[in-house]
C-alpha cells in the first residue's frame, strides 16, 4: 500500500501533478455518442452547447469491426470542435478487451490536451485503477500534459459492488462513478434483461383480507437498483468524489426515465446518462434542483444566521443539521447557474419574490 504522504506525487516522471480535490464541474448529463458513427459526430458542434458532459463511447454499443473507425472518429472530433466550457469524456474499451491499451495510448497522446475524463468500464477492484492511473500518468509525460486527466469507474460487476469502497478511494484521479445497471444484472445473474429501470415482477403485495387471497391486494413495484446506488453514493462523498446513475435503455419511456433519475438525484448522485437527444432535457430537469426548493433553502439559510440553534419556519423546525442540507441545494443552484444563464435567471426570481 502507498504512503498517505506519496498519495499526491506523480507517477511518472514529468507527469503533472495529481488534484488533491476533485473540482465540482456541472455533469448533470453526460451525453453518449458514436465517433464513428458519421451522423451522430456530425451533430457534436450543436450537442456541445446543450450538453454539461460530451462522451466518445468507444465500448459496449459499438461493434468490434467499427471499434478502430470510433477511436480515430473521436480524435478527429476532439481536435476538430471547441467544446467551449463542456467537457469531453470518453469511455474506453475494457482493460481485458483486445481494444482498451490501444484506446489509451491513442487518446492520451492525441487528444490527452481536450479530454477531461476517462470512463473505465467492468472495474473490478483497486488494482484496475492502479493500472490505469500508472499507464495515464507515463502517457501524460510522454504528451507532455499539463493538467491530469481524471478516471471516472463504472461499476458493473458483483466484485465492482463488493468493492466499491477501495475503488472509490484507490487514485488522486478518481472522479466519480456510474452504475451500469446491464451489465451488472448479468454479472449477479438478476434475471432482468433490460437496460436500468423498474421491473413489474419486484414488488411487494399487501397483507390478504380475510381468506380470499387474491381480492383487494395492491402491489407496489420496488426499486432493483436502491441498495447499489446508495452504496455507491456513500462511498462516493466518502472519497470526496461524484456518484452518477447511468443509462436508462428505454428511450421511448421519457416518463420512467424522469422517475429513475429522479431517484438517483434525490438519493445523492448528481447526474446520469443520456443515450439519445430526447434523455437530455430530462438530466436537465432532474439534476437541477427546483427554483422553489432553492428558495427554500435560501430562506432557511438565513433565517439560521452562523447555523446553529433551531429556529422555526413555516411551521417546521430548523436548525444545524437541516442548514446544512439546505446548503447542498443552494450551492448547486450556484454552480448550475453559473453555467446555465436560464436556470440562474430562474434562481434569481425566486430569491427576488
Ligand atoms: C439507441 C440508438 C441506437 C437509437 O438510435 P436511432 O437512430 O434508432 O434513434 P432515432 O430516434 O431514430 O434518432 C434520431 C436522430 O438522433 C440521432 N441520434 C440518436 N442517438 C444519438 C446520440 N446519442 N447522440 C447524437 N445523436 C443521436 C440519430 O442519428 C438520428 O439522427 P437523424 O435525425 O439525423 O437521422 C442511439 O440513440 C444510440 O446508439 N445511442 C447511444 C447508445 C449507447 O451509447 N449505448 C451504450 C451506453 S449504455 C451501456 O453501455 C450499458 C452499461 C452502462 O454498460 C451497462 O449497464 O452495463
Ligand atoms: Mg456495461
Amino acid at each position: 500500500m502507498r504512503s498517505a504522504k506519496d498519495f499526491f506525487r506523480p507517477l511518472a516522471v514529468g507527469a503533472p501533478q495529481p488534484l488533491t480535490e476533485i473540482p465540482f464541474r456541472p455533469s448533470r448529463m453526460i451525453h453518449f455518442f458514436d465517433p464513428g458513427n458519421e451522423k451522430m459526430a456530425a451533430k457534436v458542434p450543436d450537442l456541445a452547447p446543450r450538453v454539461d458532459v460530451l462522451l466518445g463511447n468507444l465500448e459496449d454499443a459499438v461493434r468490434a469491426d467499427r471499434k478502430e473507425a470510433s477511436r480515430a472518429g473521436l480524435v478527429a472530433v476532439a481536435k476538430a470542435t471547441d467544446f467551449g466550457d463542456t467537457q469531453l469524456w470518453t469511455r474506453v474499451n475494457s482493460l481485458d478487451s483486445p481494444w482498451g491499451l490501444d484506446d489509451l495510448l491513442t487518446l492520451v497522446t492525441e487528444i490527452g490536451d481536450k479530454l477531461d475524463v476517462i470512463m473505465v468500464p467492468k472495474v473490478e477492484g483497486a488494482e484496475d485503477i492502479h493500472y490505469v492511473d500508472r499507464l495515464l500518468a507515463q502517457l501524460e509525460a510522454k504528451a507532455g500534459l499539463t493538467r491530469p486527466i481524471l478516471v471516472h469507474a463504472i461499476l458493473e460487476t458483483a466484485r465492482g459492488v463488493a468493492n466499491v469502497e477501495e475503488i472509490a478511494g484507490a487514485s488522486p484521479r478518481m472522479q466519480g462513478m456510474s452504475l451500469g445497471p446491464a451489465d451488472l444484472a448479468a454479472s449477479r445473474r438478476m434475471k432482468t434483461t433490460r437496460v436500468g429501470g423498474g421491473h413489474p415482477g419486484y414488488l411487494v403485495r399487501t397483507d390478504p383480507v380475510g381468506d380470499d387471497l387474491t381480492a383487494g391486494r395492491h402491489t407496489y413495484q420496488q426499486d432493483l437498483w436502491h441498495y447499489t446506488i446508495a452504496r455507491m453514493v456513500d462511498a462516493c462523498a466518502a472519497h470526496g468524489i461524484l456518484p452518477y446513475y447511468g443509462p436508462f435503455g428505454d428511450i421511448r419511456d421519457v416518463v420512467a426515465c424522469e422517475d429513475q433519475f429522479r431517484n438517483a438525484f434525490l438519493l445523492g448522485c448528481v447526474g446520469a446518462w443520456s443515450l439519445h437527444p430526447a434523455q437530455i432535457e430530462i438530466a436537465r430537469r432532474v439534476f437541477s434542483p427546483s427554483p422553489a426548493d432553492v428558495s427554500w433553502a435560501r430562506k432557511v439559510i438565513a433565517a439560521m444566521g452562523d447555523g446553529t440553534g433551531a429556529v422555526m419556519i413555516d411551521g417546521k423546525m430548523q436548525d444545524d443539521a437541516t442548514v446544512k442540507q439546505c446548503r447542498v441545494v443552494a450551492e448547486l443552484a450556484d454552480a448550475l447557474a453559473a453555467k446555465d444563464p436560464e436556470l440562474a435567471k430562474a434562481y434569481a426570481e425566486v430569491s427576488d419574490d
